[in-house]
């Protein structure tokens, strides 16, 4: 698997504990930064690029998906959310990490580095890694709504407001 990861001064140290360990797993793991320590730096563009490499391995039949990360995660899974065909969990425990696979089909996890241990971190992302995604309609039909919406700005048959 392919493994894009990016984050900002709030998670690189474990950015350097995770590329070790997915590495360690047989993955493949590509860093989107930042490549040193800036207290001011700024996450999106770091999580929008491992966001967009993501969707691009994906349409190029590339198994892939992202790791970003940083204080809580919040900001990280936003940028990442706004790259389009990007599905990016917010995971805070080990459920949600198997939720966001087996009901989102979350092509990327998002995580805050100041908010775990590193152990579970880690734990978080290898789950997230290895749940396959369900593949029950009622999940594969909610996931193409989305779908829809970001291509076209409604959903037929639903009540989206214009
Ligand atoms: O998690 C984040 C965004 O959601 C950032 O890592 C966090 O906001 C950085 O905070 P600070 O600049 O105070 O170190």
């Amino acid at each position: 698997m392919r493994i894009h990861i990016a984050t900002d001064h709030a998670g690189l140290d474990f950015s350097t504990h995770l590329k070790q360990h997915l590495a360690e797993a047989g993955h493949e793991v590509v860093d989107h930064g930042p490549t040193e320590y800036d207290p001011i730096d700024d996450y999106p563009a770091f999580c929008i690029n491992a966001a967009k490499a993501v969707v691009a391995d994906q349409q190029a039949g590339v198994q892939a998906l992202g790791v970003v990360f940083g204080g809580s995660g919040n900001g990280e899974q936003i940028a990442a959310n706004k790259v389009h065909g990007i599905r990016a969990a917010l995971v805070w425990n080990t459920s949600t990490a198997e939720l966001a696979r087996q009901h989102n089909d979350a092509n990327v996890i998002s995580i805050g580095a100041r908010q775990h241990t590193i152990e579970e971190a880690t734990g978080f992302i290898d789950t997230f890694i290895a749940e396959p995604f369900s593949f029950e309609e009622r999940h594969a039909r909610r996931i193409a709504q989305l779908a829809e919406f970001e291509a076209t700005g409604t959903i037929a048959g639903k009540h989206v407001d214009a």
